[in-house]
């Protein structure tokens, strides 16, 4: 991708850039009896290349596509489309409305019926589909009538679509918009002092807020962050991430906001030398225990306790403490707060073992994936004034929280846009 002064390609040469990379997923799909790439309601959810030479063709295309778009806009265009809202307003308003069930899949509904349906005034409705099919979202095959797109049916049968929504418009959509306003006017590291916290009055972090003050959102909010611990954080990065085989026989381990204990969980089946407790709030803990398969709860091998890691934590003489996916949530004050509650509890020798997404130095990953991290990382800071950390920084957030943390390693590893860092460090006193 060329930027700034660097060399750019003209129209021309990014068209035929795009010809050739699409030519090559095209076919790729077309060898192997897959699909392409469609608006029809039939089309698969994702686009999935398993071959790395076309996944990477498949990346080109959407950097290049989305350089020829901007490109051709030019740069007032360019700049204006960045802050638009059209899309979340109008996606947002037809997935609360459930809009999408009234539409059939194998026919169609008039603007009419929808309105009824729904009750929202006919000309706001119209106005409002239309909008959302200008992004392939419904289509309108004939005058007046309303048929599924790939991505409209998606709205009615796919239940992550839904979350996504609810969660990227209630909460994201509204915090990003007051984040600048909350930039400019608190400066101080508290996770309620982000944009989200700002839009919404927060007093305290927004676990603590929404659980206390909107438990619908808060159900919805653990449901996505759920599905996407799951899914942009493949699990299986974590057993790769550190060698767990090597720890000894009866090695304790505290899962420090384990959720309800999936992570846990998967260690425990892979590696017997391994038990767990699992922390986190009182909700999380009692779905895990509820859940918990019958062999595990009878080794005993998996065990829960609700603990909030905001205070000196309560297990003594652990032998690891383990932390996936905490401090991407907590700005560097609290990171460090949150190492030093551990400190009554370590026996020497203990170990802290920090599993986190993080974000790669410049020019490691391609432009698109870049992106993709760097959004990631945007929601923090919106969501909670943090980020997903550079691999130099926990040198010193550890030093600050003690001199007495002794680093092991600190390994960065990464498939794709999905980057962790992997941590161990050993209490020498
Ligand atoms: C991004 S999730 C990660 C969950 C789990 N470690 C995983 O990797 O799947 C963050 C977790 O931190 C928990 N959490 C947030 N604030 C907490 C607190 N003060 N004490 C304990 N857990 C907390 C949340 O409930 C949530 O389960």
């Amino acid at each position: 991708m060329a930027a700034g002064n660097e060399p750019q390609l003209g129209l021309v040469a990014l068209a035929t850039a795009i010809l050739k990379d699409a030519t090559a997923v095209e076919e790729y799909l077309k060898e192997r009896g897959l699909p392409q790439p469609s608006f029809l309601p039939g089309a698969p959810p994702r686009l999935n290349m398993e071959d790395r030479g076309v996944a990477e063709a498949h990346e080109r295309v959407l950097n290049a596509t989305r350089e020829l778009h901007h490109l051709t806009l030019g740069p007032m265009q360019s700049l204006t489309s960045l802050v638009s809202f059209e899309d979340p307003f109008a996606i947002s308003v037809l997935n609360k409305l459930e809009i999408a069930l009234h539409v059939p899949l194998d026919g169609t509904a008039t603007f009419e019926h929808l309105s009824e349906k729904t009750g929202v005034p006919l000309a706001d409705l119209r106005h409002i589909l239309r909008m959302a099919m200008t992004s392939y979202v419904f289509t309108e095959p004939t005058p007046g009538s309303v048929a599924h797109t790939a991505a409209s049916k998606l709205l009615r049968e796919s239940a992550f679509a839904r979350n996504m929504i609810t969660f990227r418009c209630d909460e994201q959509f509204i915090g990003s918009a007051k984040a600048a306003e909350a930039l400019v006017k608190y400066k101080d590291e508290e996770p309620q002092l982000s944009g989200w916290g700002f839009a919404n009055d927060a007093t305290k972090p927004l676990f603590d807020e929404l659980a206390e003050k909107h438990p619908e959102r808060f159900a919805n909010f653990k449901a996505g962050v759920a599905i996407v611990g799951a899914t942009a954080v493949p699990r299986h990065m974590v057993l790769q991430g550190f060698d767990w085989a090597g720890l000894g026989p009866g090695t304790r381990v505290v899962d420090i906001g384990g959720g309800g204990g999936e992570i846990s969980v998967m260690l425990a089946r892979e590696y017997p030398n391994l038990s767990f407790v699992v922390q986190d709030y009182e909700d999380d803990i009692r779905k895990g225990e509820k859940e918990l398969a019958e062999d595990l709860k009878n080794e005993g091998r998996v065990t829960f306790m609700p603990h909030s890691f905001l205070d000196p934590q309560p297990i003594k003489d652990a032998d690891v403490y383990f932390f996936r996916s905490i401090f991407q949530n907590w700005p560097t004050k609290y990171a460090i707060r949150i190492l030093r509650n551990l400190i009554p509890a370590l026996k020497k020798g203990a170990k802290i073992r920090i599993h986190d997404p993080m974000t790669p130095d410049k020019g490691l990953l391609s432009p698109w994936q870049e992106r993709q991290k760097l959004s990631m990382d945007s929601r923090m800071y919106v969501l909670f004034k943090s980020h997903h950390r550079y691999a130099d920084s926990w040198s010193s957030i550890f030093a600050e929280a003690d001199p007495r943390f002794r680093i092991i390693s600190i390994k960065p590893s990464h498939i794709a846009a999905r980057a962790m860092i992997n941590i161990d460090v050993a209490w020498d006193e």
